[in-house]
């Protein structure tokens, strides 16, 4: 006999709900590298609580940030084009694109924040605090990983690192935006790793695998970590240099401000996947320079996936 199999007219897809892992880095030391090793694996972004940066630090810094892109054009104009290190409003990079954004980007070198205004002293404080973290968590990946201590770190601590602050408003947009339209476009960042910290407004959204967006909860009190282009390249393709972008800010009175800290190489330093961490695979990616990779991403749209480029083909 055989019988019919009754087959649902509807077929239900459950889309599953994703949550960004949220590592509390007060646990202990061998759990939470065993955790952020596979956040960069999955998704090359994680969000970490427990940071140790004090309330103060970042209250002051984003306080002093409002204060300059409130100030009138001309005034934010007196600090020079961003290139590299200045003001910008609308467009990013060199290349045509443009975002609802104004930013300012700042060196972190010791020499270069020398203290001489309140608000040089606070960046200098925020960039060594952020700085800090940065390298906890490049330590924390290399224990994960089972590679030497400061196989990363040490490339951000190097008194030539190249890290950058960059200081990102969305004031709200008052012109015919709608939902969805976006005001800083999809990428991946060039440097090693990057520490995003962002007022309460909403904005931020990763690229999951499967292609589809998802929105990140802003949270004061947490910072964004995600892996850039040298860290996916570093580990052979291990980790994924997280594609994100941010949407443009529609809410009515609010500004939405991101601080953001690329930890990068210094210029001259050899870019290569160590041996320990190919371990029998061919290397993917060709060996390249810090400076060598900056210049070919400055050359290149936000957009485009620069580190192909690299590939060994
Ligand atoms: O403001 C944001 O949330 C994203 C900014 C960003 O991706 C960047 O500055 O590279
Ligand atoms: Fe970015």
């Amino acid at each position: 006999m055989v019988v019919a199999t009754q087959v649902n007219p509807i077929r239900m897809e459950k889309i599953r709900e994703v949550d960004i892992p949220v590592i509390d880095l007060s646990c202990s030391r061998s759990k939470v590298a065993k955790l952020i090793v596979k956040a960069c694996e999955e998704y090359g972004f994680f969000k970490v609580i427990n940071h140790g940066i004090s309330h103060h630090i970042i209250k002051e810094m984003e306080d002093e940030s409002f204060e300059f892109f409130y100030k009138p054009l001309p005034e934010k104009e007196l600090v020079g084009s961003a290139n590299p290190f200045g003001y910008g409003s609308k467009n990013i990079g060199l290349s045509g694109d443009t975002g609802e954004l104004e930013y300012l980007l700042l060196p972190t070198n010791q020499n270069a924040i020398a203290q001489t205004s309140k608000f040089r002293c606070v960046v200098s404080s925020y960039v060594k605090s952020v700085r800090e973290l940065a390298c906890e968590i490049l330590e924390l990946i290399a224990k994960g990983l089972g590679v030497p201590h400061s196989l990363f770190s040490h490339l951000v601590r190097h008194f030539d690192s190249d890290s950058l602050l960059r200081l990102n408003h969305y004031p709200p947009v008052t012109h015919s935006f709608h939902h969805g339209d976006i005001g800083f476009g999809e990428h991946s960042d060039p440097q090693i790793i990057t520490l995003l910290r962002s007022n309460d407004a909403p904005g931020l959204q990763i690229s999951l695998r499967n292609g589809l967006w998802l929105p990140v909860s802003p949270d004061p009190h947490a910072f964004c970590v995600n892996i850039g282009d040298i860290l996916q390249a570093m580990t052979n393709g291990r980790f994924i240099s997280v594609r994100h972008r941010a949407m443009a800010n529609l809410l009515p009175n609010q500004s939405r401000l991101s601080m953001v800290f690329f930890g990068a190489p210094p210029p001259e330093a050899t870019i290569a996947c160590p041996p320990q961490l190919l371990k029998r695979n061919k290397p993917i990616y060709k060996t390249f320079t810090w400076s060598e990779y900056k210049s070919h991403t400055y050359a290149h749209r936000l957009g485009e996936t620069r580190l192909d480029h690299f590939k060994i083909t």
